[in-house]
């Protein structure tokens, strides 16, 4: 017989048709709704009776709050799905712009400010003047869990973990360099049953970003002191204003080659798998320096649509693993770039230092100059495996194409290779009217005349666009004075050049008379004192 039961003077009920209600927790188990009420009843004349009640009514909005709490836990383990984006994946890059768009940062209050970046295209701009061109951005860290709607979701937004290891305070734009170097991990929650809608939150957070760079291509740099963790190679992002394929001066036909090429690969992939072949395709850019090789790459990336992985053998912690890691993690339609591929087969320090056309290399600056860790075998395995299969394309450039083993320039790996070469009379002709074409000088009469004096001006082979790049730079609003100073300018360029042979030349003699001692200076060094102390005339010279 129950307590109740027993105050009311009655037979405990026989038929028990109902069991009590059992709602979780441990005071709503021992009371019945019943007794509670009957209770309160008898209580209510009672001198106890104000304490009890508060009592009872402690108690029923503890028993409420665990039920509530245990219903939030059982809703969150089955009614969300969480997903991760890592620092250094090609898809925090995605989120973070989104969350962005999304004014999530609105109700941050943390934030970390660094100076404008060109890297960065979705930091918060707090300029209050539109008219100032904001020199600040202020990134919000997520440290503190936040909640937005999207598509009628309920969404949680929160940053924590570090797969590094380290502190988590540089925020989600922690890039490696001036900016701090930690990982970070943004954590997204969506509450919903419907695993559909996350997915189509990832799609939506990478349609957004394709949108955003349009205009841009991407370039996703590999910066190997900062590890974030297995995979994550590509920790620095550039974008570059798309460039058109027209802007870059070669001979006719290479340019719509290699693009024709480049599509018709990226459309056949049905092809590749039925004949079974790996759906990869290598090219190869080799000439002179500031030839337009690199220019090429970012051409035609920003016309078809790709983002760009591009890494230097020559790094000092670009190993065998590191290239595996970085070649395997590109995402299919990812175009892969190794320039000066050249350094990953023979050591530059037994050479004399001078590039094939006789130019002296200055130490430090170019990456042929250093030994890369990487071997060969190292090498193939990356352009032969399953890093570079799916719908990659593989392009590498040097300076040196006798350098490299015929072991990669077969056809599988490097299938197309192509020669750059210096500046002939029509593609002189064709930057002068690049740099100053006939609609933005109206005023100036036979512009075409002019171009054609300045093609006169420059001897065929003997110099690169770059070169004449840096010539014509020093003309910017003058045509007339460029196409007839270019003779002037080439005669001294081919003077110092002659001038710099001989030095070589005297200097090996005096270098083949003496015995050397010691390591000496390094290949390249003693052409490079020569180039410091000779460079005020050059720099003169080279401004027009
Ligand atoms: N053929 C070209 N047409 C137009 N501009 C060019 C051309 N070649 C070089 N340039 C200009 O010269 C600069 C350097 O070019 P780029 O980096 O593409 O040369 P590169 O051949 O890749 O040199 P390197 O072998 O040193 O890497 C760029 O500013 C580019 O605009």
């Amino acid at each position: 017989m129950s307590i109740l039961d027993k105050i009311r003077g009655r037979q405990p009920s026989k038929s028990p048709e109902q069991p009590p209600l059992q709602p979780p927790g441990h005071v709503a188990s021992s009371l019945g709704l019943r007794s509670i009420g009957v209770t309160l009843g008898l209580l209510s004349h009672s001198y106890l009776g104000s304490s009890l009640k508060l009592l009872l009514l402690g108690s029923l909005v503890e028993t409420g709050r665990r039920l509530f709490r245990w219903l939030i836990e059982r809703f969150g383990i089955r009614f969300s799905t969480t997903i991760r984006f890592t620092q250094g994946d090609p898809s925090y890059e995605w989120i973070v712009l989104f969350l962005t768009q999304e004014n999530v940062w609105r109700r941050s209050r943390e934030f970390v400010v660094s100076a404008s970046n060109s890297r960065r295209k979705w930091a918060v701009r707090a300029a209050t003047d539109a008219t100032v061109k904001a020199n600040a951005e202020y990134v919000p860290t997520y440290k503190t869990p936040q909640l937005f709607r999207w598509r009628g979701y309920w969404v949680e937004v929160k940053r924590n973990g570090n797969a590094a290891g380290g502190d988590v305070d540089a925020g989600p734009y922690a890039y490696p360099g001036p900016y701090g170097g930690e990982a970070g991990n943004i954590y997204i929650t969506v509450y919903t049953l419907d695993m559909n809608v996350l997915s189509d939150l990832v799609e939506e957070t990478r349609l957004r970003y394709l949108e955003v760079n349009r205009p841009n291509v991407v370039i996703h740099l590999s910066d190997s002191n900062n590890h974030y963790g297995p995979g994550q190679t590509w920790t620095t992002v550039k974008h570059k204003i798309r460039r058109p394929l027209s802007s870059i001066i070669l001979p006719p036909g290479v340019i719509d080659t290699l693009m024709q090429d480049a599509t018709e690969f990226l459309e056949t992939e049905n092809w590749y798998i039925e004949a079974g072949i790996p759906h990869r395709r290598g090219y190869l850019l080799h000439g002179p320096p500031g030839t337009g090789k690199t220019s090429t790459i970012y051409a035609l990336a920003g016309a078809l649509n790709l983002e760009i992985y591009s890494l230097s053998l020559a790094s000092h912690s670009v190993d065998d693993g590191f290239l595996q890691r970085a070649a395997s993690s590109i995402p299919k339609h990812g175009l892969l770039l190794i320039e000066d591929i050249d350094c990953a087969f023979a050591s530059r320090d037994d050479e004399d230092g001078d590039d094939e056309r006789g130019m002296p290399r200055i130490l430090g600056t170019h990456g042929s100059t250093t030994r890369s860790k990487v071997t060969l075998s190292g090498l193939l395995n990356v352009i032969d495996g399953v890093g570079s299969e799916e719908g990659k394309l593989f392009f590498a450039t040097t300076n040196y194409i006798d350098r490299l083993d015929p072991a990669l320039l077969r056809p599988g790996r490097i299938d197309r290779k192509v020669a750059y070469g210096l500046i002939a009379s029509p593609q002189a002709h064709a930057l002068f009217l690049r740099f100053f074409p006939a609609a933005r000088f109206p005023t100036e009469k036979g512009i075409d005349a002019l171009a054609a004096t300045f093609a006169a001006g420059v001897p065929p082979g003997e110099f690169s666009a770059a070169e004449l790049q840096g010539f014509l730079q020093g003309y910017k609003t003058r045509p007339g004075e460029a196409a007839h100073g270019v003779r002037a300018w080439v005669d001294a360029e081919l003077e110092e050049r002659q001038a710099r042979d001989r030095r070589r030349k005297e200097r090996r003699q005096r270098q083949a008379a003496k015995p050397r001692f010691g390591l000496g200076l390094l290949p390249g060094e003693d052409e490079a004192i020569d180039q410091i102390t000779t460079a005020p005339a050059v720099a003169a010279e080279g401004t027009g």
